[in-house]
């Protein structure tokens, strides 16, 4: 019997289809998010940047190049942005639903182990945005590493 030779599990940033579908993805959601009318006060002073540092960064998480922590800022600054913010749950569940239906209409993969990964580390990093953001002060060192993120429980795509 032939062995079975053993298939390279994908980074979550390469199964999504790399930078250019992040960028397409944070491009699309904040361009709503301005047209929110719960979320476009809590986003009225963003950087024309922000969604370009928003895709750098959850595309390192994901395990993609080191752009965000290389030259635009690190997991204790990403931390910084949202502390003393007070955003509240109904901000956060209109973010995750918002950012959801823009993985959706950018074609993000919608295969279930995909999603699985996407929404566990959605729900993850929105709900420790809120957490800080009703602190004054950061607990975290500012050596901090990046998060990362993989496929959990199901362990990789499904691949016939
Ligand atoms: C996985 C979850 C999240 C990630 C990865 C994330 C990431 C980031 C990053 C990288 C920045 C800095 C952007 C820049 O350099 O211009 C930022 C800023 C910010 N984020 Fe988040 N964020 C998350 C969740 C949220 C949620 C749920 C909210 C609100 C409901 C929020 C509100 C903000 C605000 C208000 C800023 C500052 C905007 C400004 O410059 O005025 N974030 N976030």
């Amino acid at each position: 019997m032939e062995p079975k030779t053993a298939i390279p599990v994908p980074s979550l940033y390469e199964w999504a289809g790399g930078m250019e579908k992040f960028e397409a993805w944070t491009t699309l959601f904040y361009q709503r998010v301005a047209q929110d009318a719960m979320l476009e006060p809590v986003f009225r002073d963003m950087s024309p940047a922000h969604a370009q540092h928003v895709a750098h960064f959850v595309a390192e998480v994901f395990r993609g190049p080191t752009r965000y922590s290389d030259s635009e800022g690190s997991h204790y600054e990403m931390i910084h942005h949202h502390v003393g913010k007070y955003l509240t749950e109904p901000q956060r569940q209109r973010w995750v639903r918002l950012i959801q239906d823009a993985a959706d209409d950018v074609g993000m993969p919608d295969d279930p182990e995909f999603r699985s990964a996407l929404v566990g580390y959605l729900e993850w990093g929105s709900r420790l945005a809120v957490l800080n953001s009703n602190t004054d002060t950061i607990s975290e060192q500012v050596e901090a590493p990046m998060p990362k993120w993989g496929w959990g429980e199901t362990g990789g795509p499904y691949i016939p």
